[in-house]
């Protein structure tokens, strides 16, 4: 059965399938939703999708659209080290400091933020659904001032020139990459990428009750799991009404993690298990 990722061809999402799935075929999808949709209908084996990355967050449109609207368990997740690079076509290399229009994913436009406010300063900033649209974009467009922010791979895929590398904001750039299918079981810690194993919940709090969150977090901190993540997210019930995404660092077990979300719901909440799951670093 085939892979599905965001796409198209040589985005990271897709060197992220590939170091996953080294030996099966992939399929691109033009955007997030499409690629988890399809997982859902059984046209993929499985999704693999960003999450996080390491200077802007999490990739909301993942988060949101597994939540709100296809509640595939997470059975995997890669870290994968970023490398954001400044491409033209070839027809525009001499003239890359004057273009008018930079292409790119927003969370790639985001990591670069400072480069383009000081090297392109005044260049329009237009997001795209993926690195690798973006790339595949201006090489369609060698008339456009434009250039593209994306990975190396791409500027080969789609004949454009590296004119300035790492253009990057900070060193440390990753990005968390999750598979997501209609299987249950999760994938195999048999891999040399392998690092440990997570738990993933989202907790909606009751309304009105004081201190909820503290009694929350407390039912994990006492059990002694430890928590690598929380985050809120907007429920879309209203402002103010939030969603906690949390990321435990152990998998489920039949005690611990098991007790810990009973008594979150006694205290009142609603309890949304995302997945329990192998993560693996490039
Ligand atoms: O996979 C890609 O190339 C993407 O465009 C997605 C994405 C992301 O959503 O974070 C992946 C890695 C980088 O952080 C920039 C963009």
């Amino acid at each position: 059965m085939k892979i599905g990722y965001l796409g198209p061809k040589a985005t990271f999402t897709e060197a992220a399938a590939a170091l996953l799935f080294p030996s099966q075929p992939r399929e691109p999808y033009d955007t997030i939703p499409d690629c988890i949709d399809a997982a859902a209908a059984g046209e993929i084996e499985a999704a693999v999708v960003p999450l996080e990355n390491a200077l802007e967050g999490s990739v909301n449109l993942t988060l949101d659209y597994l939540i709100h609207e296809q509640p595939l368990p997470i059975i995997g997740e890669i870290v994968v080290p970023i490398e954001q690079h400044l491409m033209v076509h070839p027809y525009f290399t001499p003239h890359w400091r004057e273009v008018k229009e930079v292409y790119s994913h927003s969370h790639a436009i985001a990591q670069c933020r400072k480069f383009l406010h000081t090297v392109l300063k005044g260049a329009k900033q237009v997001p795209m659904t993926s690195t690798s649209a973006a790339a595949k974009f201006v090489s369609e467009h060698p008339h456009l001032p434009a250039a593209a922010i994306a990975n190396r791979l791409a500027a080969e895929k789609y004949g454009l020139v590296i004119v300035q590398e790492n253009v990057h904001d900070y060193d440390y750039n990753h990005t968390r990459f999750i598979v997501v299918s209609r299987r249950k079981e999760p994938l195999s810690p048999a891999s040399p990428l392998y690092a440990g194993d997570k738990t993933t919940v989202v907790v909606m709090l009751p309304q009105d009750r004081p201190g909820a969150l503290h009694q929350v977090l407390s039912a994990f901190a006492w059990r002694r799991l430890n928590l690598t993540k929380i985050e809120s997210r907007p429920a879309k019930t209203g402002l103010g009404n939030y969603f906690f995404i949390i990321d435990i660092d152990a998998p489920m077990d039949d005690v611990l993690i098991p007790g810990a979300i009973a008594e979150i719901e006694a205290l009142g909440c609603t309890v949304q298990l995302l997945g329990s799951y192998p993560y693996y670093f490039a």
